[in-house]
């Protein structure tokens, strides 16, 4: 087996935060893997026994989730989607904050309450997170899964409801929808492969160290 830790990392919006945490906990990539236009996926970085891989932000929790990289960094929107088991996330990085949010057109009939409806349509990138939501209620939900742009669907007759990430609200305003229930809050957390952390106790454990003490370290 490979001596070497594979850190995931989310390309984006998180990527775009991570620098200076990174460099508290003394991870400093080779080449710069924040160059969204860099065809190369894999970094070395200073420390031999540490590469950096940069995939789509749901990638980073399959990755770890496979043990194919054992520690990664994605938002809580992406694990409570997974809920997978293998996958335990020991730390709150407090960046990509943000809420999993219900919304609606603006224009809906005012006579319709959807606190009575028994069963809505939701297009969502979020279908697990989704289903439960509204099972819990005792609503019956028909998904469309779309990988982006849900905030159309309601307009286009796609789907009654959306569940999206909201940070500001202006993509909602912006298409004419309105915000009516916060699902969960959401920021970005360390995440790592369970069987990892037992087989590498110490390797993996020391990471996670590293990220606790860049964590309560004054930002420069
Ligand atoms: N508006 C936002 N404010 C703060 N954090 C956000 C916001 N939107 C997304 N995030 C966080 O950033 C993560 C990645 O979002 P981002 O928009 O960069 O990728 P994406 O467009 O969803 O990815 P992909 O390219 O795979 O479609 C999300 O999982 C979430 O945790
Ligand atoms: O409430 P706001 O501040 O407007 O943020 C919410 C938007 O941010 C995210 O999209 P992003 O900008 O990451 O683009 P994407 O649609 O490509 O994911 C999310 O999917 C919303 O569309």
């Amino acid at each position: 087996m490979s001596e070497t830790i594979i850190l995931a990392l989310p390309k984006g919006r998180i990527l775009a935060e991570l620098g200076g945490l990174l460099a508290r906990a003394g991870i400093v990539p080779a080449a710069d893997y924040t160059e969204e236009d860099s065809r190369r996926l894999r970094f070395p970085t200073s420390d031999p026994l540490l590469d950096v891989v940069r995939v789509r932000p749901f990638d980073v929790a399959t990755f770890v989730a496979h043990g194919a990289a054992q520690i990664g960094i994605c938002g809580a929107d992406v694990l409570m989607e997974f809920d997978d088991a293998e996958i335990y996330a020991p730390l709150d990085l407090g960046i990509g904050r943000c809420r999993v949010s219900i919304a609606e057109s603006e224009h809906r009939d005012a006579a319709e309450n959807p606190a009575q409806w028994s069963r809505v349509s939701v297009a969502t990138k979020y279908p697990n997170i989704a289903r439960r939501h509204f099972a819990a209620r005792g609503v019956q939900a028909e998904i469309v899964h779309l990988n982006g742009a849900m905030e159309l669907a309601p307009s286009l007759g796609l789907a009654q409801l959306i569940v999206d990430l909201v940070q500001t609200g202006s993509t909602l305003k912006a298409n004419g929808l309105v915000e009516t229930e916060v699902i969960a809050p959401v920021t970005s957390r360390l995440i790592v492969n369970r069987t990892a952390l037992k087989t590498r106790p110490e390797a993996i454990g020391a990471w996670i160290e590293r990220f606790r003490i860049a964590l309560e370290a004054p930002a420069p």
